[in-house]
C-alpha cells in the first residue's frame, strides 16, 4: 500500500546474485522512502549494498545472475519491478535519473557531448533537433560550463573529470526528473572539484525541487547534503534518521564507529580510528544473528543468535540492534540495561 507523500518507497527489498549455483542476498529486507524534494543520503562502507540498491531501483541489475526476489520498489505508487523493459525505459532519464561515480564509464567515448545530451532529450520529447541542441547548450551552461557552444562538439576524453561529471549532471537533469540517484558522484574527483560538484547538485535540487538519493561512504558529504540518512551495513538498514540525530545522537554501534572514523583536526595520522575488519562478502554472510557482530565493540553473546529487528527509538529514528528493545508499533524502543 502506498504511503502518503512518498515519491519512492522501498519496501522489504530483497536483491541477490547467483554465485556458483547458490543464490546470495546482497540486499535483505531494506525499507525506506524518499519524499518529494528531499535529500536522502545512503551511507555505508564499500560492499554494504548501496550500489546494488540503486541498480535495483533502476532495474539495471546484471541479467545473467542478479534479481529482485522479494519486496517492492514503488515510484509514485507504481511498483517498478512489475514494469516491462519498455515502460522502464520511459521512466529512466525522464522521471528518475542516475549519475555514477566515474562518468567516463557512463559516457560514450565515440560520440560528442552534444549528441549524447540531445539523445536524452529526443528520447523523451518530440522537439525538433535544432530546439534540442539549443536546450543541450543551455543545460551545459546551467551546470556551469561556460564554453558550452564549443563543448557540444567535443568528445568525453577532451574534458577533465570534473567537466565530465558536470556533463553527466546536465544529462541527468535534462528532462527535469522528480528523483535523481547519485551513486558516489564525487569519489573520483579531487577535493576542490568535489565541493563544486556537490554545491551544483544542491543548487539544482533547490532550483528544480528535485528529490535526491545520494549514495556515499563519505560522512562529510552526508553532513553537507542530507535531510535524512539511511545507514546500511551488509545489505540491511541498521539506522535511519534525520541528519542532526545521526550526527548528534547516533544509536547503532556501526553508525557510532563510522562517525568515530572521521579524522579530527587535532588528531595525528597514526591515531586515526578505523573500523577493524571488513564487511562480510555475500558467501561469508552470517546465517543468523547480527551481521555486524564480529566487528562490534558492544557485542553481547545473544547477538550471534538473534536477528535484530528495526526498533523506533524516537519518532522517525529507527535502529537495528539488540541494545534497543523491540517496540510495538507506535511505542518507543527502550535501551537495554
Ligand atoms: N554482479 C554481482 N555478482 C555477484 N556479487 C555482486 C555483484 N554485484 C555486487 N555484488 C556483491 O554485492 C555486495 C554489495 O555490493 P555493492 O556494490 O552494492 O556495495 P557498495 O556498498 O555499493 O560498495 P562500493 O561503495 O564499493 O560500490 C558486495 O558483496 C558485492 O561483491
Amino acid at each position: 500500500m502506498s504511503k502518503q507523500n512518498a515519491l519512492l518507497e522501498i519496501d522489504n527489498l530483497h536483491t541477490g546474485f547467483n554465485i556458483d549455483g547458490d543464490f546470495h542476498h546482497a540486499i535483505k529486507g531494506v525499507s525506506f522512502d524518499v519524499k518529494p524534494k528531499e535529500v536522502v543520503c545512503v551511507v555505508g562502507e564499500s560492499g554494504c549494498g548501496k550500489s546494488v540498491m540503486s541498480l535495483s531501483i533502476m532495474q539495471l541489475l546484471p541479467k545473467h545472475n542478479g534479481k529482485i526476489d522479494k519486496g517492492e520498489i514503488r515510484f509514485n505508487g507504481q511498483n517498478l519491478a512489475e514494469l516491462s523493459e519498455k515502460q522502464m525505459n520511459g521512466i529512466r532519464g525522464k522521471d528518475i535519473s542516475m549519475i555514477f561515480q566515474e562518468p567516463m564509464t557512463a559516457l560514450n567515448p565515440v560520440l560528442t557531448i552534444g549528441f549524447q545530451i540531445d539523445e536524452v532529450l529526443l528520447n523523451h520529447s518530440k522537439t525538433s533537433k535544432e530546439q534540442v541542441r539549443k536546450k543541450s547548450i543551455q543545460l551545459l551552461k546551467d551546470v556551469g560550463i561556460s564554453r558550452s557552444e564549443q563543448i557540444v562538439h567535443e568528445y568525453p576524453h577532451q574534458l577533465s573529470g570534473g567537466m565530465r561529471q558536470r556533463v553527466m549532471i546536465a544529462m541527468a537533469i535534462a528532462c527535469e526528473p522528480a528523483l535523481l540517484i547519485a551513486d558516489e558522484p564525487t569519489t573520483a574527483l579531487d577535493v576542490t572539484v568535489q565541493a563544486q560538484i556537490l554545491e551544483l547538485i544542491k543548487k539544482i535540487q533547490d532550483d528544480k525541487g528535485m528529490a535526491v538519493m545520494l549514495i556515499t561512504h563519505d560522512l562529510g558529504v552526508v553532513a553537507e547534503m542530507a535531510d535524512r540518512v539511511v545507514v546500511m551495513y551488509a545489505g540491511q538498514v541498521v539506522e535511519q534518521s534525520d541528519v542532526d540525530r545521526i550526527f548528534h545522537d547516533p544509536k547503532h554501534p556501526y553508525t557510532q564507529a563510522l562517525l568515530g572514523s572521521i579524522p579530527k583536526m587535532d588528531e595525528k595520522a597514526d591515531e586515526l580510528n578505523t573500523i577493524k575488519g571488513i564487511v562480510p562478502t555475500l558467501t561469508k554472510m552470517p546465517k543468523q544473528g547480527c551481521r555486524f557482530v564480529d566487528r562490534c565493540p558492544a557485542a553481547m553473546p545473544e547477538c550471534k543468535q538473534i536477528d535484530p529487528q528495526l526498533a523506533e527509538t524516537d519518532k522517525g529514528h529507527t535502529v537495528r540492534c539488540l541494545l534497543y528493545k523491540e517496540s510495538q508499533p507506535g511505542e518507543k524502543a527502550e535501551v537495554r540495561t
